[in-house]
């Protein structure tokens, strides 16, 4: 038996924007180690949760922790340098530098280092060996050189996969990795997640049930701002609460 905290816990959380209360006494605890997949109906959430847990906002009430630190209320760049990473969609990317550029960056800055400063800091070896080992691991090499603003939708996913793994955190928040993606963009994606979140713990929130199902150890159903199940896709998929609530029989 592991005597190790959950990776992330979320307790009681809570969030209101004036009087709707969005996120409504949310529960969840995801394993070291553990892929998470948190499905639900549009509007259940799902991006509040993930901007609560990332810091991008603060939440009402509860405890969100990480490996048993608690971190609600922290600045996004605290979370980070604790070891929490979130993907930040393709409007995150800086359009104007290159791949190696955009990655080097984000290792830059997950090592405590301002944007402002990485100029000074082109010759910084552990940087540069972080963001070329990145650029390898989401098999973005041959566009190394090439300005983000010119790759095609799914390399600036892949990038965008990239700048959050490039820190190295241990818990990598994906917010709906393969949108706009079609059938056989989305399995070799999956497939490249799956790589290269070796050892992390992953969550992700993902409306395709076949990437659901490929990479997902369990499934958290949110719905109206609360976990209603959390358990291995058989058993969500079986769940009659959930399929009244989401799946229902088409999925
Ligand atoms: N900053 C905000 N101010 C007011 N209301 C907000 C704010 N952010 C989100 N909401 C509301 O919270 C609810 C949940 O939104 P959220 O984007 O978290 O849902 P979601 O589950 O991610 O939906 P989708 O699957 O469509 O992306 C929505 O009704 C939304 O309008």
């Amino acid at each position: 038996m592991s005597s190790l905290p959950p990776a992330l816990e979320i307790r009681q959380l809570r969030k209101s924007f004036g009087l709707s209360e969005i996120i409504r006494g949310a529960n969840l605890s995801v394993a070291a180690g553990e892929r998470v997949a948190i499905i639900g109906p549009n509007g259940a959430g799902k991006s509040t949760l993930f901007n609560l847990v990332s810091g991008r906002s603060r939440p009402s009430s509860g405890q969100i922790l990480l490996n048993g630190q608690p971190i609600q209320g922290k600045k996004p760049f605290e979370i980070n340098r604790l070891g929490l990473s979130r993907s930040f969609q393709v409007s995150h990317i800086f359009p104007q530098l290159s791949v190696f550029e955009n990655l080097r960056c984000s290792v830059l800055w997950s090592l405590g280092y301002g944007y402002s400063f990485w100029r000074l800091l082109g010759g910084l070896q552990d940087a540069n060996a972080l963001a070329e080992r990145t650029l390898a691991q989401v098999q973005l090499m041959d566009k190394r050189e090439v300005l983000a603003t010119h790759l095609s939708y799914a390399e600036q996913r892949a990038l965008e996969l990239g700048i959050a793994i490039a820190g190295g955190a241990g818990v990598v928040l994906l917010d709906e990795p393969t949108a706009g993606m079609g059938a056989s963009e989305t399995s070799r994606f999956v497939q490249l997640i799956r790589e290269v979140t070796v050892g992390k713990t992953l969550l992700i929130v993902e409306h395709d049930m076949q990437a659901v199902y490929a990479l997902a150890d369990k499934i958290a159903v949110l719905v109206a701002g609360e976990v209603i199940a959390f358990g291995t896709p058989d058993a969500i998929r079986a769940n009659p609460q959930v399929q009244a609530a989401y799946l229902g029989g088409g999925a």
